[in-house]
């Protein structure tokens, strides 16, 4: 096998890197003329055909599924091929040759594909890849920037800061002629992404992240959003990403993970999506244990029950930001983020008064399509979430402890349109209390027990621990609050709402059964995906094999 040149003739620093800085897409912006002309051009261009990619070698299978769109899923957005078990395998085989040549290139050159991705993706691709975002996985203007312009830069920027962060921890101490460093090899095989429907940039990040350290990936893509899935795997490549790093394999997910979990070469897992599926593949990991060349490195993020606890110490103007914040933490989105406020505690003697500005900004949201600009809500992803989250909608219309406030309409004649929903109980342990929902339905909890003992039981309510926030005015009860809610979540908000980390400002990730809490869009996340080296080198010869201490 020939290698690259892999000379590097200096320490290259990185080129500052921030935030994707966000646009507005105010009416009449510049950016909302681009954005409506990408979004009408893709439309009017549907459906899209999508290979599974191998190699660089794009293959069309035949066996197709599609992908519509879930504002009017009469429309089909892709079709795509699908890879099956022989393609799995020639998809692993192709990772593994490209291996060690990919593992060999410098840092900064993997680094270099990243950096000009994320300058790919905020300047030709932006408007396309937040169009197919947009219209493959229903969400509105601002939630396909938040996600698929800046997220997805920022993770790829980010990620080669902590690199670099990383490779410059090195041993503290050298004793007298010897040499230490650690090495971060990538790890001793491949590593499998299994992505979400939800983020792009999160489909982006778990093969990215670990191929940044010099992995090699099998990714295969929510079947829910293989369009824009696609359009990232394409950028990659356009950046320099070469052919068999990441290799694109959309298709049956319980047949592509045997292929893989029966690989010796499987090394990792990267995996978000829900609790009940990350179970299912960690138990057949543990199943497969014999069979893998080394120990796997499982890195999952998963569900969230996630809580806004309000104080009683909150006075009118607080209560009703709180009110704002639920409407946005909870029906951004549809409620379909993991981190989306599901659960709400409201002292008794300040719940009138929340519940009213909660009823009083939910009569001002809209519901439509997602290429009508204007609405704040848009469709479910697809019939199955349609119709898991009507049964939650219609368990609390007929429970006696639960009463709709706002909301409980749904439609999936057009699209898979769900109103946002707010539920009142007296019941903190009721059903739409507990279970993860995935949809734009909050319950809200009137609480008469104190303070502690409510945190006690948001501690105690579900089994989910990843995001939560606390609104209270009195830094004394700012601080009590945040002791009594330590490990409810993985990312704790002060007086504002629990979902919107940021990259670089908020690593995410929840423990319990949110995940194994690695924090996406970290140093730490990165550690994951290397197996360090330690290397002594001694450079002065011994004289003698024996220690003073054996003398007589
Ligand atoms: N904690 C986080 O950071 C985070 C972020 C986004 C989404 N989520 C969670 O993801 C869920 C929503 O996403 P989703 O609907 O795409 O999740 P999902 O679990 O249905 O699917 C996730 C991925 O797993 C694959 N999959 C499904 N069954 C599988 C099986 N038996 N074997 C192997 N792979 C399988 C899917 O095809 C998809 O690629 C929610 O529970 C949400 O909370 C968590
Ligand atoms: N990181 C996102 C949620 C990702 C899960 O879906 C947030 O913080 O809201």
């Amino acid at each position: 096998m020939s290698y690259p040149q892999t000379a590097s003739l200096a320490h290259f620093k990185l080129p500052a890197i921030d935030n994707e800085p966000m646009y507005s897409y105010a009416p009449s912006s510049v950016e909302r003329q681009k954005l409506q002309a990408a979004v009408e051009e893709m439309r009017a261009q549907a459906p899209f055909e999508v290979p599974v990619v191998i190699n660089g070698e794009r293959i069309f299978t035949g066996k197709t599924e599609k992908q519509v769109n879930p504002s009017e899923h009469k429309q089909v957005l892709c079709t795509f091929h699908q890879a099956d078990a022989a393609l799995t395998q020639k998809a692993i085989d192709g990772a593994l040759a490209a291996r060690d040549r990919w593992e060999a290139l410098p840092f900064n050159e993997r680094a270099a594909v990243f950096l000009k991705a994320a300058d790919l993706l905020s300047t030709k691709y932006r408007y396309k890849l937040m169009a197919a975002t947009m219209l493959g996985q229903g969400k509105n203007i601002w939630q396909a920037e938040i996600d698929t312009a800046a997220e997805l830069a920022d993770f790829f920027r980010f990620n080669c800061k902590y690199a670099e962060e990383m490779y410059h921890q090195q041993p503290p101490k050298n004793a007298p002629g010897v040499w230490n460093r650690v090495e971060y090899r990538a790890l001793d095989g491949f590593v499998y992404a299994v992505t979400p429907f939800n983020f792009t940039a999160i489909a982006g990040n778990l093969p990215g992240a670990p191929a940044l350290m010099g992995n090699v990936v099998v990714w295969k893509p929510s079947l829910m959003a293989v369009y824009s899935n696609y359009l990232v795997f394409q950028l990659l490549e356009e950046a320099g990403l070469p052919a068999g790093v990441i290799q694109f394999i959309p298709g049956p997910a319980i047949e592509i993970t045997e292929t893989v979990l029966a690989s010796p070469d499987f090394s990792s897992l990267h995996f978000t999506g829900s609790t009940q599926v990350f179970r299912t593949l960690w138990k057949n990991i543990a199943n497969n244990i014999d069979n893998f060349k080394s120990y796997p490195r499982i890195v999952g993020e998963t569900g969230g029950k996630n809580y806004h606890m309000l104080h009683p110490d909150l006075e009118s103007s607080d209560l009703k930001h709180a009110a704002l914040q639920t409407i946005r933490g909870a029906f951004e989105y549809q409620g379909q983020k993991c981190s989306a406020t599901s659960r709400v505690y409201v002292p008794k003697a300040l719940a009138a008064e929340y519940k009213s500005y909660l009823v009083q900004e939910h009569a001002k949201i809209t519901q439509g399509p997602v290429h009508e600009f204007q609405h704040f809500s848009g469709p479910v992803i697809s019939q199955v979430s349609f119709d898991k989250i009507k049964s939650y909608i219609d368990y609390a219309a007929s429970a006696e402890d639960c009463e709709i406030l706002a909301g409980g309409k749904y439609d999936d004649s057009v699209g898979y349109y769900v109103q946002p929903t707010v539920i009142a109980t007296t019941n903190p342990k009721t059903k739409t209390m507990v279970e993860e929902i995935f949809g734009p339905v909050v319950t809200v909890y009137e609480y008469e027990g104190s303070f502690e003992e409510t945190c006690k039981l948001i501690g105690e309510t579900t089994e989910y621990a990843l995001t939560g926030a606390l609104f209270a005015h009195n830094r004394e009860n700012i601080v009590m609050g945040t002791n009594l809610l330590r490990h409810t979540a993985g990312n704790f908000y002060v007086n504002d709402k629990s979902t919107g980390a940021v990259v670089g400002q908020q690593p995410f990730g929840g423990g319990r059964a949110s995940g194994t809490n690695d924090k996406a869009g970290s140093l730490t996340l990165l550690t994951r995906f290397v197996s360090t080296r330690s290397i002594k080198e001694n450079f002065v010869p011994i004289e003698d094999f024996s220690y003073p201490s054996n003398l007589q």
